[in-house]
């Protein structure tokens, strides 16, 4: 592990470190914030998983959030989106490939071969955060757009592995929308019978814990209507008796500036459960 960048910032430390992932079969960078409750003893951890187009720089340096998890006394984590560097194929278009690995295990040529996100983020990437910095094992999950569906997926798959999950502007229902079909199609195939266990809203359906969602959905996003659909999972919830709070919020768009409008409270609901 290497050290890219080291800040001070609200009284903790703002840092970028580079790896050589073995499941990914390429190096990747993280972003790593360190509270300063940290020079005490060891902090819970959130995972912030961003979104198209995304690399591990958004969330750090647009989101505002190092202040909250000062506070509150959170590490936070941010990778990247998807498999780097020249080795890694990528494709035409924002929504696919690099910047786009959608937190999937591709099972498809040419993708399979680094495009394993999903045990990137689950398996990896906590392991080596817990073996270099001082984490207690209390972890909770957020992220936004192809970053919200992320989240939602990783902690519906790996019950009791988050304490706390929340997400901005998700993909809840990637199997019924452009960007998801697209994505899908290239890493998983064209059987979509094999999409549904990527699938929020599927997941919530047959999930074996309750975990309660929190969910921000500005109603000005240019994305609302095409690729994010909140009332689906609204629907899933309700049909399963799954626990949501969705938060439907006037005027705000797509971009950071709603993120940082409500990190603070996520950062919170984390924190909530996450020094329980
Ligand atoms: N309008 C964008 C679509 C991608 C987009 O909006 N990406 C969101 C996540 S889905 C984002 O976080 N972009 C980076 C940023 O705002 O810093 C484009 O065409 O590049």
């Amino acid at each position: 592990m290497q050290k890219i960048e080291s800040h001070a910032c609200f009284g903790g430390r703002q840092e970028v470190w580079q790896h050589l992932s073995g499941v990914l079969g390429c190096e990747m960078r993280f972003g790593v914030y360190l509270p300063p409750q940290v020079a005490l003893g060891p902090c819970p951890v959130l995972y912030w998983l961003s979104g198209l187009t995304c690399s591990e720089q958004n969330f750090i340096t647009k989101a505002g959030a190092q202040r909250y998890a000062a506070e509150h006394g959170l590490i936070l984590v941010a990778p990247d989106t998807s498999p780097r560097g020249e080795d890694v194929v990528d494709a035409d278009g924002y929504d696919l490939g690099k910047g786009a690995g959608f937190y999937v295990n591709a099972t498809e040529a040419p993708w399979s071969r680094h495009y394993r996100m999903h045990d990137y983020v689950v398996e990896e990437l906590p392991a080596l955060v817990d073996a270099h910095f001082p984490t207690t094992t209390a972890r909770g999950i957020s992220g936004h757009s192809m970053g919200g569906h992320g989240a939602l997926v990783v902690a519906l798959r790996n019950p009791g592995r988050y304490r706390s999950v929340s997400a901005f502007s998700p993909i809840v229902a990637p199997t019924r929308v452009p960007w998801g079909q697209k994505a899908f199609g290239a890493y998983l195939g064209l059987d979509t019978e094999t999409w549904r266990e990527w699938d929020a809203c599927e997941l919530v359906a047959g999930a074996k814990a309750r975990l309660p969602l929190l969910v921000d959905q500005g109603e000005a996003d240019e994305f609302l209507d095409r690729e994010l659909q909140p009332s689906r999972l609204q629907a899933a919830c309700e049909a399963a008796g799954h626990p949501l709070e969705l938060r439907l919020q006037p005027g705000y768009d797509h971009s950071y500036y709603f993120i940082a409008s409500f990190i603070g409270d996520h950062i919170a609901h984390h924190a909530r459960a996450l020094k329980e």
